[in-house]
């Protein structure tokens, strides 16, 4: 379903566990920080929401999304239940785009595959400006908020394993 038929801060918030016994690693993206800064806001803010303690909450800023992968294997080093990845790529005047967004994209699986906390993909790849705004606050809501409902629910999956 697109996110123009999904707002991506509307969810059940009654079916989240409490995240007060967990610990979160979030590493941010400084490319586009106008975008970057919004989606950690949604992250932050839901995380606290759901119980989560702000001495809990670990951050770490990368020049770019391709460091998001380095810098969330270092993360899973961590005393951490969970890791949220930040970036926000969008379109140029070239296919530098696409090579950024699938090795992003395929990094932060394989961390999922080789170690055991989860990295949850929290990287707008966006075609415009006005599409990364609309995803980090705007009309189509935050996708923080949406990565922080996620790493809440992988943590507890996680715990219960
Ligand atoms: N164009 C965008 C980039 N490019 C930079 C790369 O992510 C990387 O930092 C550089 O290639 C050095 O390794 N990064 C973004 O996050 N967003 C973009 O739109
Ligand atoms: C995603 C990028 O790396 C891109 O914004 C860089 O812009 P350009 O393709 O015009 O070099």
């Amino acid at each position: 379903m697109a996110t123009a038929n999904h707002n991506l801060s509307v969810y059940d918030k009654t079916t989240i566990p409490n995240a007060n016994k967990f610990r979160f690693g979030i590493v941010v993206s400084e490319w586009n920080p106008s975008i970057t800064e919004g989606l950690y806001q949604g992250a932050y803010n839901t995380l606290i929401e759901h119980g989560a303690q702000p001495n809990n909450i670990v951050r770490w800023n990368v020049p770019g999304s391709f460091e998001l992968i380095y810098g969330c294997k270092k993360m899973q080093e961590q005393l951490v239940n969970v890791v949220i990845a930040i970036g926000s790529v969008i379109q140029g005047e070239t296919k530098h785009f696409d090579f950024v967004c699938e090795a992003v994209a395929q990094g932060i699986k394989d961390l999922n595959v080789a170690e055991e906390t989860p990295v949850i993909f929290c990287v707008l790849t966006d075609n415009t400006m006005q599409q990364a705004i609309d995803r980090s606050g705007g009309k189509h809501g935050n996708k923080g908020t949406e990565a922080a409902v996620a790493a809440i629910k992988m943590a507890e999956l996680r715990k219960n394993s």
